[in-house]
């Protein structure tokens, strides 16, 4: 062959590298995680956990990588995130910064464990990536 043949339709190509999620997940993902900020559980993860106001100056000794609900949708807005991995990725992070920080069965890691299950339910419900041509708005 003259290796003029392709492996994958080039929009198909086009779509695996596509840099960034599409507009229906994003949107998904934004009102999901709306959704678990107004849990009560999700009130200490709001906002970066501040160790002066907590008096533990010495927490980004331990937690490299600070997380927290706010920041994750400022990412989403932004368009930072390319694959819902990398969402549920910095969840995840939020929640074991938690658990690695307080103690697995402290009450601050429960409220964790809960919101992280809520969220986890509703990606559950997620549009597939690539809508069926019907879903398509005409
Ligand atoms: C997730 N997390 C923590 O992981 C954490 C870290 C160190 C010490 C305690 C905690 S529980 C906790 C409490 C708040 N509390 C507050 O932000 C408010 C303001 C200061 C006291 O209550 C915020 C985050 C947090």
């Amino acid at each position: 062959p003259l290796g003029l043949e392709r492996e994958t339709e080039p929009a198909l190509e086009a779509e695996m590298e596509a840099e960034e999620l599409p507009p229906h997940q994003s949107k998904y993902l934004l009102s999901s995680i709306k959704a678990t900020k107004r849990l009560k559980d999700a009130r200490p993860f709001l906002k970066p956990v501040d160790p002066i106001a907590l008096n533990i100056p010495h927490y980004f000794n331990y937690v490299q990588t600070p997380m927290d609900l706010s920041l994750i949708e400022t990412k989403l807005q932004g368009n930072v995130y390319h694959s819902v991995e990398q969402v549920t990725s910095d969840f995840k992070t939020m929640v074991d910064n938690c658990l690695n920080f307080n103690g697995p069965e402290s009450s601050i890691s429960s409220m964790a464990k809960r919101i992280q299950k809520y969220f986890e339910k509703k990606l559950s419900a997620m549009p597939p990536r690539v809508l069926p041509a019907s879903a398509l708005k005409k």
